[in-house]
């Protein structure tokens, strides 16, 4: 950390206060870093700064000096740690100031451009979002076009050569006629006509009040800037006019007196480093003029600084709540990027709208369905003889053949059980010796049922699969019907009276459950729903943001919230078409049974999907990186699906997971729509309405979140 050349008292502070009505930019006493504690990377410390206006200033200094940090302190962009910056006469940032926003234009170092958009589509958004007329817009562009021999504006910006795209970042810059110009290296890889043209117009304009502040390493280049900073290790070596720092130096180029300044400096920190102490870096720096031991230093460096916060954050309390507050223009500019950028994608956009349909298809089509060709042994003990009729052979005659492939094992029952066992076959059906004469006489109201036991049908199954074993109990129910009507038939008796001498015994595996087929389908439409629109979501800001746009749309006067209500709304649009198609496969294609209001039907996955929205926006806040956001997003599906009772019931939970589950935003909602497709259910009853409130109280919760986090991360 270097060493604080001066404190700064409660007098100076007042002293370096900025008034000056001519200076379009001023910076006192600055100090910002990057991070925090011993991570702390410190980048501008105690840099003053003064722009007049209607002039060119040329920061000129090394790769990593600062210059782009000291910019985007400019822009408001970032906030100093200490000191002060009025831009245009005001803190950036104020309310109503402008600045970000359309008193400024900035062309960032990197492309910042929707490759996907034609140059007049850019030019429209930025319009928009300076909340110009599109006629003046036009009219702009073909200026622009004309002046930086731009191609036609219909040309796609991936279309351009790399030198066309940085002049039409360039042209951006220029488009509403800002007072304030801020360009970070805009002639870096540029060839030299090109850059002679730059310079010729920043000439031009500044002959018209306006101010630009200009970076680059080229420090010959900036002989034609009214005013340069020299900038190294974070603060100005030197700050005048070009001839003036030739002269004074008796030097030819302003490269040797950068180098003489360098050589000076250096000289300057080894002086100092004898005196080096390390201090939070909070805490103000300049020539130790006061107190000289660091415990009679510091309380007085805090009181400053919390004083001079306190006074920033009591002025900026209803600013923050202003600026926080959507301006139509801004979520117009927004919602219509996000439509161009979908219609650009038109094949992704196919893609999302029939991928939920897809996926209720895959559901409906391997869930649910009656399993067929089962493996399963029989054991027929009975031995039928002659031309009487054989009970057993025509029981077995009834058993669905596309259900069961059926084993005999005759007279080995302990070989089918093994079977079972080995998880060879679903389960053993064992028919008694006597199965047809028994079966007979247990019509017969002098025999006893007693007596009979020993010649029922025996079921053992294997019970882990509840849809399987269903289905086998109940094909055998089936053909045990057939049979009893054919042999009571025959014996003239009415079907209706057969007693049923099936016996299930404990099951080899597992335990017998009821049917979730239907109890699966409404969990999982909320769940495809949720999901996916947390996918077209997830990637919202990390994109925009690792391209730069984010940060250009946001020095041009967007806020979070504004991107935020943008994202929503053009893929609030995806998630309707994507809706309809999933409710239309699952409930008259599929007929998945629906008894309540369809309206409440389809307003439970539109609110789920904005809820799902609300989280990707929350990844996307959070994560840096395309792969995190997209990890994420999937991380979560599979913990939500199996913790939200969608798959099992959430009764064979344990209770302390139960608590976890209702805290789920798809919990009471898959409970709720379960209620409204099966039960028929309506708003009046708490299980419904309960699943209702909580998908809108998550999104809105998720929604704050997510925009407190990107207020925090400054993006
Ligand atoms: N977001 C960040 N987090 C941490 N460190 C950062 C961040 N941005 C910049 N830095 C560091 O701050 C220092 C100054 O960076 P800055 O971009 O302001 O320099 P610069 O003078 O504009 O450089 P260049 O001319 O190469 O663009 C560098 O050491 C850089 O590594």
């Amino acid at each position: 950390m270097d060493v604080p050349d001066e404190v700064i008292t409660e007098g100076q502070l007042n002293n370096v206060t900025l008034s000056d009505a001519d200076k379009a930019v001023k910076v006192c006493g600055v100090y910002r870093g990057y991070g925090s504690g011993r991570n702390r990377i410190p980048v501008l410390r105690d840099l003053d700064m003064t722009v007049e206006t209607g002039t060119i200033y040329g920061l000129l200094g090394p790769s990593g000096c600062g210059k782009t940090t000291l910019l985007k302190c400019i822009l408001g962009r970032l906030k100093v740690t200490i000191g002060e910056v009025k831009t245009l006469g005001r803190v950036p940032g104020s309310v109503g100031h402008g600045v970000p926003g359309k008193r400024v234009g900035y062309m960032p170092q990197e492309l910042a451009l929707y490759s996907r958009f034609t140059i007049g589509e850019t030019m429209s958004y930025f319009g928009r979002l300076h909340e110009m007329k599109q006629s003046l817009v036009k009219q702009r562009t073909q200026f622009l076009i004309e002046l930086l021999s731009l191609p036609e504006e219909s040309r796609i910006i991936e279309c351009c050569s790399g030198g066309q795209q940085r002049r039409t970042s360039f042209a951006i810059a220029l488009l509403q006629e800002p007072e304030l110009l801020v360009l970070d290296e805009p002639t870096v890889g540029v060839d030299p006509l090109l850059r002679h043209k730059i310079w010729e117009h920043l000439l031009a304009i500044s002959r018209t009040h306006v101010t630009i502040i200009i970076t680059t390493h080229y420090v010959e280049e900036a002989r034609q800037a009214h005013k340069i900073g020299l900038m190294r290790n974070g603060y100005l070596l030197a700050e005048a006019p070009p001839s003036e720092l030739l002269e004074s130096y008796q030097l030819q180029s302003l490269e040797e007196v950068f180098l003489r300044l360098c050589e000076h400096d250096d000289g300057n920190q080894n002086e100092h480093d004898s005196s080096t102490r390390e201090i939070v870096p909070s805490l103000a720096k300049r020539q130790p003029s006061g107190p000289s031991s660091e415990a009679e230093r510091e309380p007085l460096f805090k009181d400053e600084i919390i004083t001079s916060s306190n006074k920033e954050s009591n002025r900026n309390c209803c600013a923050d709540l202003c600026s926080w507050w959507p301006k139509p223009h801004n979520v117009v500019a927004q919602t219509i990027k996000n439509f161009i950028m979908l219609r650009r994608n038109i094949g992704f956009l196919m893609f999302e709208f029939l991928l939920p349909a897809i996926q209720i298809t895959l559901f409906c089509v391997c869930i649910g369905r009656e399993p067929y060709n089962l493996p399963v042994a029989v054991v027929n003990n009975e031995t039928c003889m002659g031309s009487g009729f054989c009970g057993s052979a025509n029981f077995l005659h009834h058993l669905d053949n596309r259900t069961f492939h059926l084993m005999n094992y005759s007279h080995r029952y302990e070989e089918g059980v093994e079977m079972v066992k080995q998880g060879d076959a679903w389960g053993v059906i064992n028919i008694g010796e006597n199965f047809t004469y028994d079966f007979k006489h247990r019509m017969s109201p002098l025999v006893s049922n007693d007596t009979l036991e020993g010649s029922t049908i025996h079921l053992r199954l294997d019970m882990t699969n509840q849809q399987i074993t269903m289905t086998i109990q109940a094909k055998i129910m089936a053909a045990f019907q057939a049979f009893s009507s054919d042999i009571l038939t025959s014996m003239k008796l009415n079907p209706a009276i057969a007693q049923i001498p099936i016996k299930v015994e404990d099951p080899v595996y597992g335990d017998l459950n009821p049917s979730f087929t239907n109890f699966m389908a409404p969990g999982i439409i909320l769940s495809i729903t949720y999901f996916m629109a947390t996918g077209l979501t997830a990637l919202a800001f990390v994109l925009e943001r690792k391209q730069g746009l984010l940060d250009r749309s946001i020095v041009a006067g967007v806020n979070t919230i504004e991107i935020m209500i943008g994202h929503i709304l053009a893929q609030f649009f995806v998630m309707v078409v994507q809706v309809c198609l999933l409710l239309t496969v699952a409930l008259a294609i599929f007929k998945v049974p629906y008894e309540g209001s369809l309206v409440l039907v389809i307003l439970l996955p539109l609110l789920q999907g904005l809820t799902g929205m609300t989280l990707g926006l929350l990844i996307s806040a959070l994560c840096e990186e395309e792969t995190a956001a997209i990890q994420c997003s999937l991380g979560l599906v599979y913990p939500n699906m199996l913790l939200s009772g969608i798959i099992w019931p959430l009764e064979s939970m344990p209770q302390w997971l139960k608590y976890i589950s209702y805290c789920l935003p798809t919990t009471y909602a898959a409970e709720a729509m379960r209620n409204v497709l099966a039960r028929g259910w309506d708003l009046t009853y708490k299980a419904v309405w309960s699943g209702y409130v909580m998908t809108i109280g998550w999104g809105i919760g998720i929604l704050l979140l997510s925009a407190f986090i990107l207020r925090i991360k400054g993006k």
